[in-house]
């Protein structure tokens, strides 16, 4: 009956919350890291004793303080669960050395296990618990009497405390509540969606591209609706879904008959949304093209934010962290959710939004990315500065958004390539109207605050030469795509890059990529030169957590300082400082021109799906904002 193995619960239940399925997280109390239930209705939180606690416990006299066993309990409504050990809340604030006496004494008690009997290891808690079980499961197996159910002890409602039944309800109210929330701003969403169908005229993209960076007016607007309309509807799924799971609760009925009431009012919305998409589709055959709805890039500051959560590959499962991005964000929002539990075990969900000018999730693919930065790419060719920086912790998936994996195929390559291409096909269609273009290219490295020609047949000649003007680097003629090929290949050798705990291919400089445009019309002698600068940060990272060591460390330094003079300088800009300094730093020197002036610029903050990284993640999106705002 008993289980010698060490019990680390693995599987974890997936519990209907709105419109996301929330994954009930382990939380820090001790007890949790060895306990696999679900928490959203206060009823079946297990409180579970011994069979034969003895009344004279040394313990605190908490009875329902420990459970030690192996047996199947069924919570309300929910599939059979085993539970190996739990303890109340009380016990989270107790010193790691305080919880090993109380373990022990109570194993003590219960067994009449002697002193040596138990293993303890009290800095780690569930080993401390292991040793303690194993101990305590061979000796129980010799008894007769078997441990009492555990669903025998879940307090009965009758039997709640006062305070117990304040809680319930308050957070049935604030259920309640939500639903209301989520309800109207469906709603209000579907009028905006319906609105916006009637209202926007259609775009021509190629007629200007200044409108850069805003995806309503980059995508094809036929089909943005469209996928608008999808999310729209898929919200609405949601929110009956929710109504479903907050009826299977045991609310009451004043409750249930309001869900009903909401349930009714989703059935007219949903119909109405059939029948206006239906009239919109028709509407829309009809109009005719007008000029641009408006100039985002006039309305907002010069710097934009574009957000990227990479996918999980599948050893990362187990570390998946609860990030959202809800249906009526329009793609422009992104969640981090957390689960904070209170003193009496109730869960609270608590969100830490963020928004962005385009959020993209771990299935947005690279050609879904570079529809999206186009425009900055196309306005170079037309004489203006662009600048797009890849900023994130380490193995979040900068370098695969500029260059693609490490073996590219035409789907999955990066920006880098696309954008060079998208230059040659323009620049192939001004031929024309009389443009010519010199192409140049440059890829350079900020190794250690120093500047590397990725080019050079021995880039680490280049080391030690700090604030050098980059003309001295190596330009090479971009005139075809096999240079292009040649390029990549050259700059993916001469990169520095070594295995670390995150990422064993994870890049040690900043690398730019630097395409600088001129063009002369032989028709009217009229001049352009843009120039595009293409920028993958290396990855911020903790020092304490990467355990880098020697040279490793010392990049780890580097990079992070650098890092940081970028956010003072970007904090500078945005608070418009009358001193910027751009010089603390060779990356901060070389993109000065790149960040102020009328250079277009975008940031695309990249996120690790993992809960190990919520650290990280937050501090990148924090900075995000910041730059947001700027
Ligand atoms: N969108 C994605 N789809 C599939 N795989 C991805 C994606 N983004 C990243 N990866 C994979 O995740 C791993 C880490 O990505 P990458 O090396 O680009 O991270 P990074 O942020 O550049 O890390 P570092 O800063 O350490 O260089 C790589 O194996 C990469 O192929």
């Amino acid at each position: 009956m008993y289980s010698n193995k060490p019990f680390k619960v693995t599987s974890s239940n997936a519990n209907k919350v709105g419109s996301t399925t929330r994954k009930i997280r382990k939380p820090q109390a001790p007890s949790s890291k060895l306990l696999d239930l679900e928490y959203n209705d206060y009823s079946s939180f297990a409180k579970v004793k011994l069979s034969k606690f003895p009344e004279n416990s040394t313990s605190t006299g908490n009875e329902m303080k420990e459970v030690c066993c192996d047996v199947s309990f069924t919570p309300k409504g929910r599939k059979t669960q085993s539970i190996y050990h739990t303890r109340t809340p009380s016990l989270k604030r107790k010193s790691d050395e305080l919880l090993a006496d109380e373990l022990h004494r109570n194993i003590r008690s219960f067994g009449n296990i002697p002193n040596d009997g138990i293993t303890s290891v009290p800095s780690k808690r569930s080993t401390i618990c292991t040793g303690s079980l194993k101990n305590f499961s061979s000796l129980r197996t010799n008894q007769s009497e078997p441990l009492e159910p555990v669903t025998k002890h879940l307090p009965p409602k009758s039997k709640l405390t006062s305070s117990e039944v304040e809680v319930m309800n308050l957070r049935n109210e604030i259920l309640r509540a939500k639903i209301e929330l989520y309800i109207k701003e469906q709603i209000e969403a579907l009028n905006n969606t319906m609105q916006f169908q009637d209202d926007t005229p259609e775009v021509d993209y190629k007629a200007d591209h200044n409108q850069f960076m805003d995806y309503e007016e980059i995508n094809d607007h036929t089909a943005y609706k469209d996928a608008h309309m999808a999310e729209i509807k898929d919200g609405l799924m949601s929110i009956r879904q929710y109504c479903e799971a907050m009826q299977s609760m045991n609310a009451n009925a004043n409750l249930n008959s309001d869900v009903n009431h909401y349930k009714n009012d989703l059935d007219l919305s949903t119909n109405n949304i059939s029948q206006s998409h239906k009239k919109s589709i028709n509407h829309r055959k009809l109009k005719k093209r007008d000029p641009p709805r408006r100039n985002l890039n006039d309305q907002k500051g010069n710097i934009k934010v574009f957000c990227r959560v990479r996918p999980p590959v599948l050893s990362e499962c187990e570390d998946i962290a609860d990030i959202r991005f809800p249906p009526y964000s329009y793609g422009k929002k992104i969640s981090l959710a957390s689960i904070k539990r209170n003193y009496w075990g109730v869960e609270r969900e608590t969100f830490k939004d963020y928004k962005f000018d385009k959020v993209f999730g771990p299935s947005a693919t690279q050609k879904e990315i570079y529809t999206n930065v186009a425009p900055i790419v196309q306005s170079v060719v037309d004489g203006f500065n662009g600048c797009i920086f890849a900023y994130g912790q380490t193995c979040s998936g900068k370098t695969y958004t500029m260059q693609g994996p490490e073996d590219p195929t035409i789907y999955n390559e990066g920006m880098i390539p696309r954008a060079v291409r998208q230059i040659f096909d323009h620049v192939n269609e001004l031929k024309a109207q009389g443009w010519e273009y010199e192409i140049e290219g440059q890829f350079i490295e900020i190794y250690n605050d120093n500047i590397r020609d990725l080019l050079s047949d021995d880039p680490s000649n280049n080391r030690g030469l700090k604030f050098r003007t980059i003309h001295d680097e190596q330009t090479v003629n971009l005139d075809s795509v096999a240079t292009l090929n040649w390029v990549l290949q050259m700059a993916a050798k001469n990169r520095a890059v070594a295995s670390t705990k995150s990422n064993p291919n994870s890049s040690r400089s900043h690398s730019i990529f630097m395409i600088r445009l001129m063009g002369t019309n032989t028709i009217t002698g009229e001049h352009r030169i843009g120039t595009l600068n293409l920028i993958d940060l290396a990855g911020s990272e903790r020092l304490s957590k990467s355990g880098s060591q020697g040279d490793q460390l010392q990049e780890a330094r580097y990079i992070n300082s650098s890092l940081s003079h970028l956010k003072t300088v970007i904090q500078g800009i945005k608070e418009k400082s009358d001193h910027i300094n751009f010089r603390n730093s060779t990356l901060t020197w070389l993109l000065k021109n790149s960040l102020r002036g009328n250079a277009k610029v975008l940031m695309f903050v990249h996120i690790s799906p993992l809960e190990s990284a919520r650290a990280e993640t937050e501090s990148s999106l924090d900075f995000a904002r910041l730059v947001n705002s700027a």
